[in-house]
């Protein structure tokens, strides 16, 4: 697949903390219209490869293409198509949830009616129109993953990319952000998000890559790196899963 028919190209992205190698030279094409779950254990550099893949923090090596776009040569015109959700959901919290997204909206030049409009029906739909005066700094955990999504999806986007996007979310919430990216997906937009929760992967991704040490292990259509075993079976499988024999921690039985 080609840089320009890819709603998201990665070419040997990589990057080093110090003496860490987080990230090892990714390459990804992620197809426009595809479902796109980055899996990965803890440490293994989803963070710093979507941070990389949205502008959000410089390679050491390597492009990044939105759309045919490059991230780095072309930022306004990458970003504009771009929703992002970043890790940790890094946001301005001293506002309420619509001063948050009216800020966004007119950081982006958007039409103040426009961006009124689009607020309140998000926060409506994330049941968040009740947090009122509330300010996002004193949201829950689940509240602050919901504001992050209606901030990603504010300009219309035709590519979202989320970090983590059902981590520490009830099943409630869960389910009601599932739906809203199933929905923007059947019309038309592209989502990658990462996780470690195969069962989300499995459920909503037509496609996923899995995310080791750096480098991409597997990836695929959702079919094609399961294969006919269990996408959790493939995963412990790629990333060297430490199988307990029973003989440790013998202190806990009484
Ligand atoms: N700002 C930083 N400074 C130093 N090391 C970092 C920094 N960010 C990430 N790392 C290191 O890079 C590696 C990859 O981290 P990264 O956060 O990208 O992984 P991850 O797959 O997102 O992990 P998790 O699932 O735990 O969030 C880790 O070893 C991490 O300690």
């Amino acid at each position: 697949m080609t840089v320009e028919h890819s709603a998201l190209a990665l070419r040997g992205l990589a990057k080093r903390f110090d003496g860490t190698i987080a990230v090892a030279g990714v390459d990804l094409d992620v197809p426009a219209g595809s479902f796109y779950g980055l899996l990965g254990p803890n440490g293994a550099g989803k963070t710093t490869t979507l941070s990389m893949a949205v502008g959000l923090l410089r390679p050491d090596a390597g492009s990044a293409w939105v759309l045919g776009h490059d991230v780095w040569q072309d930022p306004l015109t990458a970003k504009r198509l771009l929703g992002v959700m970043p890790d940790g959901v890094r946001l301005f919290d001293r506002l309420t949830g619509a001063e948050l997204l009216a800020y966004n909206g007119l950081l982006r030049g958007m039409d103040p009616a426009v961006v009124d409009q689009r607020a309140a029906e998000l926060l409506d739909v994330l049941a968040l129109g009740d947090a009122g005066r509330t300010l996002v700094v004193d949201y829950s955990a689940g509240m602050k993953k919901k504001i992050g999504l209606a901030c990603a999806l504010l300009h219309g986007p035709r590519l979202l990319v989320l970090d983590e996007p059902f981590e520490a979310v009830d099943p409630v919430s869960a389910a009601l952000i599932r739906d809203i990216l199933t929905r923007y997906a059947a019309g038309g937009g592209t989502v990658v998000f990462s996780s470690h929760v195969m069962e989300v992967v499995e459920r909503l991704c037509s496609h996923v890559a899995i995310l080791a040490g750096g480098t991409i292990k597997r990836f695929g259509t959702l079919d094609e790196v399961r294969g006919e075993r269990s996408l959790e079976q493939v995963f412990v499988e790629v990333v060297g899963g430490r199988t307990a024999t029973g003989e440790e921690l013998s202190w806990l039985s009484q």
